[in-house]
């Protein structure tokens, strides 16, 4: 009987043998095609050959530690940047791969893209070389401390000197601080500011301005700004989220970001042709992170996949003595299965919102903005949901793990706490919902009321309402388990279950409820609109990428994956599509049944699937979750490094620090006994 060791061992092997794919054919899928996964693999090998960026104490660091450790990987990477000329997709690997949250992250991710998309030309002539190249160190300063969601409530004001021709920055009051600034605690050198633009005493409401913080020649914070690090935080330990005020800072006029609005030498302001154009910079972020939410699900994924292959635990079986696998345990199985189904979802659907991104940017160019909408509304409500699902979806893994998964060694910590904030920054979750919702509530209306308009085609079946009373007698058609799996009665029961809930939003809003008070809708909505875009999209991706007869096994594979994607997302939201007869208690059964029936059907590729996302081991970092199944070796291995258990802490014979001044009293009876107070019972 082999060791419980060579047993993990043996486990991974022979999960891996029972997979009816190839792994490594899906891997190119995560990384944007063959020839960038090439390139990305390349950059990662680059990355681990170089010490600055080792990883393998990192869980053992505080806060000040990890902000110095991350301040020679900053110079490093620009170095290596520079070097290998990489492309701005494989520096944002880069930062990706090094798996620690530096200070110039927010430069490149925020910084820049605001100042692209809204400086104009001639600035971005003086300013863009300057800041490619890390000369200005930028970052993005919107939020204060008394107001993040309600822009129109910024208090940082940027008033107009005519005669001087400059702008006077002001944060009035404690509440107008910026707050939660990445990169500016310590380390940028200027800010894209939000700030309200006045001219003679009219407020034209919150504008960019670029605003320098530090001196370039000594870095010492410029004069009438106060600056400093926030402090400690859930995640994202290594950067230094930032607090600023202003006190009668000057800039020049010049210094507004004049892409879309301008001010004149006379203070003449002209309005940008539409007034959302000004947050372009929040809406790449969101897009980006759609892409960050597959990855970190499937990082999950892997790690609990792998762990709980080689975990056996409880039943026995009594031909070989073993304990079983705990992920042949149901439960563990539909904790963990969907989360991989939400990864292939939410991938699919990154791509869909790149294209659409890329498309929307170059009309914009041409001073195209009819995309603009569907960019703003789409990467809202799928940074909203899918930022949530992922969120939520690495607890439940790591919960999976059982006690291991509560060790910083599991993997899963780290990563999780800096995912967190993506739940809040980019737009508060809950309020994205809103603007989804507004918008499918206005193109219902202008449907009823011009039912030939052209709709984009993720928002089209709402044309179904315009006919409410044979759209209210629409049921579902699945008469068996198997009509369940068609794509036509999958989509048509999403399209429905999402156009009921914008006509129900319809019916509240015209009875007289107010906006606030329909928070709760607005959420179901949103959520049932993005559902069905991802299942969609996931189908849609599937037959173009895979649907070839040599890529029969794998289509087969992921189909089984979408299929529990669906059914799942149907269970979760049950009540849903029963609550106006859609689905007959009968269809709801086959729902159920489909999710059990997709979760056998997943199992045995599910280590196979695992393997296909293509983590490195040093990426992963994780004793439960490595490609060879070691898990407990690797557990004790990351114990040797605790320094409680090293020299310093520990004497060479095993003895711990303080042990003769605090524990030998007490052990060698040297304090008074336990004496109970009179009258205490005990
Ligand atoms: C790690 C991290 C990094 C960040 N980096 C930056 C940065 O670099 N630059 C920057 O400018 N900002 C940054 N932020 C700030 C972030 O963008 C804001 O925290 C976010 O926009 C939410 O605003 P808030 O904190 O004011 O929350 P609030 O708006 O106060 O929200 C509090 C609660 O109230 C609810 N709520 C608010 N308004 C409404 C409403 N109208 N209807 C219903 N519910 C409502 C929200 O849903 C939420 O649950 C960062 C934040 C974090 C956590």
């Amino acid at each position: 009987m082999p060791s419980a060791e060579n047993q993990q061992q043996l486990d991974i092997a022979a999960e891996r043998a029972q997979c009816t794919f190839n792994p490594a054919l899906l891997t190119p899928l995560f990384y944007g095609g063959e020839e960038k996964m090439r390139q990305l693999k390349k950059l990662e090998a680059m990355i681990d050959s170089e010490p600055v960026f080792d990883r393998d104490d990192r869980y053992f660091l505080g806060r000040t530690e990890r902000f110095k450790r991350a301040l020679p990987m900053v110079k490093r990477y620009v170095e290596l940047r520079n070097e290998h000329g990489l492309t701005p997709e494989e520096s944002a690997y880069f930062k990706t791969y090094i798996d620690d949250y530096i200070p110039v992250h927010l430069h490149e991710s925020m910084f820049l893209p605001v100042l692209r998309s809204q400086a104009s030309d001639e600035q971005l002539k003086v300013w863009g070389p300057q800041a490619e190249n890390f000369h200005i160190i930028g970052c993005y300063a919107q939020t204060e401390l008394g107001h993040g969601s309600a822009l129109s409530r910024l208090e940082t004001t940027a008033t107009l000197d005519i005669e001087r021709d400059q702008w006077v920055i002001n944060s009035p009051t404690q509440s107008s601080a910026k707050f939660w600034i990445g990169t500016l605690g310590k380390i940028a050198n200027h800010a894209a500011v939000q700030a309200k633009l006045i001219i003679n005493g009219k407020d034209y409401g919150a504008h960019p301005f670029l605003v320098p913080l530090r001196s370039l020649k000594d870095h010492t914070p410029l004069p009438g700004i106060v600056i400093k690090d926030q402090g400690p935080k859930q995640g994202a330990v290594s950067m230094d989220n930032g607090y600023a005020r202003f006190n009668n800072v000057r800039i020049p006029r010049e210094n507004m970001l004049m892409r879309f609005s301008q001010v004149s030498r006379e203070g003449v302001y002209s309005k940008p042709i539409h007034p959302k154009l000004a947050y372009g910079g929040m809406t790449a972020v969101r897009t980006t992170l759609i892409n960050h939410s597959a990855l970190s699900m499937a990082r999950a994924v892997t790690i609990a996949t792998r762990y709980c292959a080689v975990r056996r635990q409880g039943n026995v079986d009594l031909a070989t003595d073993l304990e079983t696998q705990v992920l042949d345990y149901p439960a563990v199985q539909y904790r963990i299965l969907p989360l991989l189904s939400h990864a292939f979802a939410t991938i699919f659907s990154g791509y869909w919102m790149n294209e659409m991104y890329a498309e929307y940017n170059a009309n914009i160019s041409k001073g195209d903005v009819s995309l603009l909408k569907d960019v703003h509304v789409y990467s809202s409500g799928l940074k909203s949901y899918c930022t949530k699902l992922t969120a939520d979806g690495i607890e439940e893994a790591r919960r999976c793990l059982g006690g291991h998964g509560y060790s910083m060694f599991s993997g899963m910590i780290d990563f999780h706490r800096q995912f967190l904030a993506t739940v809040t920054y980019e737009g508060e979750n809950a309020l994205l919902t809103q603007q989804v919702s507004r918008y499918l509530l206005k193109l219902y209306k202008d449907v009823v009321r011009n039912p030939g308009l052209h709709l984009s085609p993720p928002s089209k079946y709402i044309v179904s309402l315009v006919d409410y009373p044979s759209f209210k007698n629409q049921r579902c058609g699945a008469r068996t388990l198997k009509d369940m799996y068609r794509d036509d009665v999958i989509l048509a029961a999403f399209q429905h279950r999402a156009a009921r809930l914008i006509h129900e939003l319809a019916q509240a809003e015209k009875s007289g409820a107010g906006w606030s008070d329909l928070n709760l809708e607005c959420m179901r909505l949103s959520k049932a609109h993005v559902q069905y875009i991802m299942i969609e999209n996931f189908v849609n991706g599937l037959e173009k990428r895979y649907n070839t007869p040599e890529q029969q096994k794998l289509y087969r594979a992921v189909k089984q994956v979408y299929s529990l994607h669906v059914f799942y997302t149907m269970e979760t939201e049950l009540s849903e599509f029963l609550e106006d007869g859609y689905f007959s208690p009968v269809q709801a059964a086959f729902v159920r049944q489909g999710v059990k029936d997709s979760l056998k059907a997943v199992r045995p590729n599910a280590l196979g699937f695992a393997d296909c996302f293509g983590f490195t081991d040093k990426y992963l970092n994780s004793a439960l979750g490595s490609y060879d199944g070691r898990a407990y070796e690797r557990l004790a291995e990351m114990t040797e490094r605790e320094p409680l258990n090293l020299e310093g802490m520990t004497d060479a014979s095993g003895v711990v620090w303080g042990y003769d001044e605090y524990l030998k009293p007490l052990i060698h009876g040297r304090v008074q006994p336990y004496r109970a107070r009179e009258g205490a019972k005990l």
